[in-house]
């Protein structure tokens, strides 16, 4: 398959990037690319412009990658993001049969709109798509403020995702029932062999978690300086005094989502840019932000951001 679109990889305008990463991507320089299966080749090749502090962020985990890709705008940031997760479509589709994806609310669901048109709207082995949520609101389904409904309306309504592998909460259960269901629907799924496992961690490992980001840096409904970043034994959790409303909701924990393969973080907009400033800095603090605690096991970890979410990085 091929197509026409180019997407532009750039270094920070106003950073003071090592020497050899400007040179070998100055600003705003494009990359352009005929097929899908070259995104393995954009990626390494924007990876020549990781952060040395999102390379020391790694530090401690047994084999993980880290890289920062950085759009000049959020229209070719859509696009890589779709071809990223149409290509860990297909190779999870056939190695596993099944392709286990994780979504956040929020700004996300919007940059994963190109997923739905085409071509992967036709392209995409959808059968093989089984959808969760990273955290949910506890509301009805039909709630304005449901992460259910933000990704029906946006993206899952367009595709032809088999109704029975969405799983959306229980919205009829207590923020607490909803988590543990959560958790046993996950079990189940682990029994039957749609859910991999980490072997590293004796967590879930989902395919890929495509995930947003807070001002705050919280990530899922994981909140600086809240307890439940220090959940060590669940796989999903509940909140009933989230800082950002609604209140009630349900999370994975740390342990599941540092198990994960793969993890796209989208960051977009100059409100996300102190959150990331600290995350790629290379001085770490104790008051680590949630979305530093976010180290991969045995994964591969990518920022997708926009030049105003990486406006306040510098080396
Ligand atoms: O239910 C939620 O509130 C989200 O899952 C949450 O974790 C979100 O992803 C971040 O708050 C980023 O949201 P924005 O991209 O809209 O800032």
């Amino acid at each position: 398959m091929s197509t026409s679109m180019s997407v532009s990889v750039s270094a920070p305008a106003s950073s003071s990037l090592p020497p050899l990463a400007r040179r070998r991507s100055p600003p705003a320089s494009r990359v352009p690319f005929r097929s899908l299966r070259s995104l393995p080749r954009l990626l390494s090749s924007a990876r020549t412009l990781l952060h040395p502090a999102a390379a020391m962020a790694t530090d401690g985990a047994a084999s993980s990658k880290r890289g920062l890709l950085i759009f000049d705008a959020e229209e070719d940031l859509a696009e890589s993001l779709a071809m990223y997760t149409a290509e860990l479509s297909e190779k999870f589709a056939a190695e596993r049969g099944a392709f286990t994806v994780v979504v956040s609310g929020g700004s996300l669901i919007k940059a994963l709109r190109k997923l739905a048109e085409p071509p992967y709207l036709e392209t995409v082995d959808w059968s093989k798509w089984h959808v969760f949520w990273v955290d949910e609101r506890v509301v009805p389904k039909d709630h304005a403020d449901s992460n259910y409904k933000l990704a029906y309306d946006g993206l899952l309504s367009k595709v032809p995702i088999p109704a029975g592998q969405v799983y959306a909460i229980n919205d009829a259960l207590s923020a607490e029932g909803a988590a543990d269901d959560y958790e046993t629907i996950l079990r189940q799924l682990v029994k039957n062999g749609v859910l991999a496992m980490s072997a590293a961690t004796g967590f879930p490992k989902f395919d890929v978690m495509l995930l947003g980001m807070g001002p705050d840096g919280h990530i899922a409904s994981l909140f600086p300086g809240h307890p439940l970043v220090n959940e060590k034994q669940k796989w999903v959790t509940h909140i009933t005094d989230s800082p950002k409303p609604p209140p009630e909701r349900i999370t994975f924990t740390f342990p599941v989502i540092n198990s994960s393969a793969y993890v796209a973080m989208v960051v977009i907009g100059a409100g996300k840019a102190g959150a990331v400033q600290k995350a790629l800095s290379d001085k770490k603090t104790s008051d680590l932000l949630p979305v530093e605690m976010a180290v991969l096991q045995d994964g591969e970890f990518t920022w997708f951001a926009d030049q105003e979410a990486v406006s306040m990085v510098r080396n």
